[in-house]
């Protein structure tokens, strides 16, 4: 158990949930045309299917075609939203859409998690999930905690807002490098772009050489931005591979404030995977409380006297809007700032601890829903 945070939800009365792990859902059928979609490392990057295509679905393929040729370099350009809507998935690589840019830690992540996938750039985290959700891709590797910058909060509201499970996890070691054009020095810089993320985990050093922090969507992106305009005082925090990519001097090495910096990944999925207890798994849930003295007391006690550790929890804000109409039907909203609990614990839930555990929480939150029951990443970062 790291930390716990004591704010208290008011909420109505909700829904009763049965069973306790959640539904599968229905799988939509795929899509009838399937274009090959940004074919990593190759200038074509989009490929028909052999089924006839209609007039309008060429003109997107063209038009899709177009806009990654006009790219200035050959990668490819990470998904925007506009876009997603005019691609559809075929192929026998799993693809696994990630956040950024070629060479991102996200990329790195996804590739660990499903080796010899076809990792697919997303241009921010949303487009990963719907990505998911529309068929484009089959899965979406995400960050969602840093041991030195903490909780990626975007991604814990965007995980109830949309409908993916929680899959598998995955840690990874993050070690920052300083970056610059070639022929620049440390002390000519004064700015330095990257992630927030990135640069919070670099907070030290970056202070140290009292450079000014600009924050971008992703570490690899930074990169390439620091490249393509062939910035003399800025230089950009990201990985070694990154360097490597955009051709760019490697100033510093493992510049983040601990050697020990590691961000965990969830891999999520259209469909929640069966629990097993083989393994030692890990179960995410998320709830909301009535308001009163010893609610979240009460709620972390189901797990203690159970005897099941919890490796975090995490309070967000109840926003209505991140909630599906069924959610929202089950919450009232208060007049004191309601919040939702995150809560990762180790069980299963093919384990009756678990789901003792999660019945007797029921009897008590306002609101519940399993994330996702998936095997734990014990391994190396
Ligand atoms: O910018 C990247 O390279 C990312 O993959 C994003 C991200 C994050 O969101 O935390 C991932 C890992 C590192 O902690 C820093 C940044």
């Amino acid at each position: 158990m790291q930390h716990a945070t004591s704010t208290m939800a008011a909420t109505a009365s909700r829904s009763p949930m049965t069973p306790l792990y959640s539904q599968i859902q229905n799988p939509k059928p795929k899509p009838f045309i399937a274009l090959k979609l940004l074919e990593r490392r190759r200038k074509v990057p989009l490929r028909a299917c052999s089924c006839s295509r209609s007039n309008n679905q060429k003109t997107q393929a063209t038009e899709l075609q177009k806009l990654i040729e006009d790219s200035p370099s050959s990668l490819p350009r990470p998904l925007t939203s506009a876009q997603l809507s005019n691609l559809a998935t075929e192929g026998s690589r799993l693809r696994v859409a990630y956040q950024g840019v070629q060479g991102a830690y996200s990329e790195a992540a996804a590739e660990k998690a499903y080796p010899n996938c076809e990792a697919v750039p997303c241009e921010q985290f949303d487009t990963a999930f719907e990505a998911v959700e529309r068929w484009l891709v089959d899965r979406a590797v995400l960050p969602i905690e840093n041991s030195l910058g903490g909780s990626i909060h975007r991604n814990y509201d965007l995980l109830l807002r949309h409908r993916l499970h929680i899959v598998g996890e995955v840690k990874l070691a993050i070690r920052h490098c300083l970056l610059a054009n070639h022929g620049v020095k440390v002390e000519d810089l004064k700015r330095v772009l990257s992630h927030p993320q990135a640069l919070a985990q670099c907070e030290n050093t970056l202070t140290k050489l009292g450079l000014v922090r600009e924050a971008v969507d992703d570490t690899a992106g930074a990169a390439k931005h620091v490249a393509f305009h062939k910035f003399k005082d800025a230089g950009a925090v990201a990985s070694m591979n990154a360097a490597k990519i955009y051709d760019l001097d490697v100033l510093a090495q493992d510049i983040q404030d601990d050697s020990d910096n590691v961000t965990r990944f969830l891999m999520l999925a259209r469909e929640p995977i069966i629990p097993g207890t083989d393994k030692s798994f890990k179960t995410s849930i998320v709830f909301s409380l009535e308001e009163g003295p010893g609610m979240l007391f009460k709620a972390l006690a189901v797990f203690a006297m159970r005897n099941i550790n919890l490796t975090k929890i995490e309070s967000r804000p109840l926003q209505k809007r991140a909630l599906q109409t069924s959610d929202e039907n089950a919450i009232g909203f208060p007049k004191y700032f309601p919040y939702l609990f995150y809560v990762d614990f180790e069980a299963s839930m093919a384990d009756e601890r678990a789901q003792n555990a999660l019945g007797h929480l029921k009897e008590f939150a306002t609101f519940m829903r399993v994330l996702g029951s998936y095997p734990a990443d014990n391994g190396l970062p």
